[in-house]
Parts: structure tokens; sequence; C-alpha cells
């Protein structure tokens, strides 16, 4: 194991990390819906397109790009041939944990979301009901997806089949089905690519549903995996593996609080470890930055950078 250094952004509180992240993210967007420009932006696409949006769940839904019929680029032969322009989605994979709370403080305040052009997967899902509160699909649809307001547009949100909570192999399988149909149209198919992938980390230095020590970190075929006997929370999980976490074009950890710093630090100074983020921050080095608050690195040595906005954040 290298020692690959990934960005660290530090910020002395929350509500800092909060608005950095949001910031992050959409620029990430528009990276994906834009291209080379973070920050050049067509609204006239943000609202009233002719997608369909839905917040429901699905996991059978399929497009990952939309197919509209657009102007034909050669007069002379327009009313035979109808060029089709493809209209870009941002794809986006999102952790549960407190990272929940982070992207409703940080996101629901930014009018500069294109919410309706979002496809939006989960890194790991545990297997309870969607009302309950160990739900990472359900948190996430109470606190951000619902309370987006009014005409703003709605996400396409694929959480997993609820139908399939007794049953994690068959969950894994039927969610890597979904990514298939999801990125078939783009990608060569070997692996999904995220435009970005949220991830928190945990105490124990669990990432998505990939645990320390466990099997799963070294699945290399497989896009989902089950997971039986999670050490905290609910033991049955499906998470994303560490190739397809890898192959996204961002990876970004967000981690704030006290309790975190003792594995920030292992994970920084201590790659050799192992733990499941010094394995991200290898496997996808040069595309992975950290959001981290002053706590979270106490006693942590890493050099950190100073995150630049697209936009000001607010004046507090
Ligand atoms: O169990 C889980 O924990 C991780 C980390 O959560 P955090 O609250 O410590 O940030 C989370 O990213 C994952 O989605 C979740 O299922």
């Amino acid at each position: 194991m290298t020692t690959t250094v990934p960005k660290i952004y530090s910020f002395p509180e929350f509500g800092s990390v909060a608005e950095a992240v949001a910031d992050h993210i959409i620029a990430a967007q528009n990276h994906a819906l834009f291209g080379d420009s973070d920050k050049k932006q067509d609204r006239s696409n943000s609202t009233g397109s002719a997608m369909t949006t839905n917040t429901t769940a699905s996991s059978s839904n399929s497009a990952s790009t939309t197919n509209i019929a657009g102007t034909p680029s050669n007069p002379a032969n327009s009313s035979k041939k109808k060029k089709k322009e493809v209209v870009k989605r941002f794809k986006i994979g999102l952790s549960g944990g407190s990272l929940i709370q982070v992207l409703h403080e940080g996101l629901l305040k930014r009018d500069d979301v294109l919410w309706d052009r979002w496809d939006v997967y989960f890194a790991d899902e545990r297997l309870v009901p969607f009302e309950s509160t160990e739900s990472n699909y359900g948190k996430i649809k109470r606190k951000l997806f619902d309370q987006i307001p009014e005409g703003k547009g709605k996400p396409k949100v694929f959480p997993i089949d609820e139908s399939l909570i007794n049953d994690p192999q068959e969950c894994a399988d039927n969610y890597e089905k979904c990514l298939i149909r999801g990125f078939a149209n783009k990608d060569s198919v070997k692996k999904p690519m995220f435009d970005l992938v949220l991830l928190g980390c945990a105490p124990d230095g669990h990432i998505a549903s990939l645990f320390p020590n466990q099997p799963t970190l070294r699945e290399n075929f497989a896009w989902v995996v089950p997971v039986e006997d999670a050490p905290v929370g609910p033991a049955k999980r499906i998470t994303l593996t560490i190739p397809v976490i890898c192959h996204a074009h961002r990876v970004t950890f967000v981690v704030e609080g006290q309790t975190k710093a003792p594995v920030i630090k292992t994970i920084m100074e201590r790659p050799d470890k192992g733990l499941p983020s010094s394995i991200v921050n290898e496997g996808a080095a040069g595309r992975v930055s950290w959001f981290v608050d002053d706590d979270a690195l106490h006693d942590v040595f890493v050099t950190k950078k100073r995150y630049k906005f697209l936009v000001d954040p607010p004046q507090k």
C-alpha cells in the first residue's frame, strides 16, 4: 500500500462542512451535465422538462439517459432522420448515516440544484422496511427529497426492492440489475461510473456497508454484495463493492465529530492497516476528497486544503 494523499478540506464546524459539501456536489452536477466548466449552468433544463421524475420506490426504473427528438443536424435529410439528443443525467451514489443531515442542511437552501436531472442510487442499504428510522432510503426521502420546495423538480430515485429485505443475496442481485439498467446505455457495463459517490465513515471504519476485515472488501467481480452479519446496526444489508466505488469520477467522504478522530488518524497515517477508506484513497487516487470538521481531525497529521466555493457561502 502506498501513501496516496487525498484532498482534505477542513472546516471549523458542521455548518461550514454542509455548505462546502453542497457546493462540491453542485460542482460535480455541473461538470456531469455541462462538461468542462463546473460553473456553466443551463437553468432552462432545471424544471418542467419532459423527463419523468419519481421519488417513490421503484427498482425497475430503467433510463440512465433520456433520448428526445432534437433539431436535425442537416436540414437536407430532416424529413428522414431526426437527430437524437441525449439529455445528460447526474448520477450520484448516496450513503446514509450522518451524511443525510449534511445534505439536508447544505442542499435544500441552494437554488442551483437541478434536481430533476439527478439519478440517485444508494451506496448501501440496511435491509429494513423503508418506514424504519434505520432505512437509508427512508431517511433520505423524508429528510431531503420530500423537502425539496415545490417547483424545483424531483430526482429520479432508485432504492432497493423493499420486498426482498429478507433475502440479502437476492436483494443485492436485484440492485445490481437496477444498476445495469441505469448505466448500460452509457458505459461499457464493465462497471458503473457514478459522477459522484458520497460516503461517510463510522468510528469502526466502515464505509457504505463495507466493514473492516470482512471478505466483502476483497470482492472483485460483483457490483453489489450482500452483508449478512454487520457488526453494528441492522445485520443484513447490501453494499456497493470497492471496485464500483473506486470507478466513480469523484469519491467524497464526509466526516464530522470527535468520535471519528481516532479512525481518521488510522486511515490517514496508517494506510497499511487496510481500513476500507484507505483502500478507496488508494484505489481512486486523485479523485478522492474528504470534507471533515476540525473535531474529526483532532491529532491527525495531514495537509489540509482550503475549499474554493463555486459561489460564496451565505454570510453569517
Ligand atoms: O451504517 C452505515 O454507516 C455509515 C457511516 O455512518 P455515519 O453516521 O458514521 O456517517 C454510512 O455511511 C452508511 O450509509 C450506513 O449504512
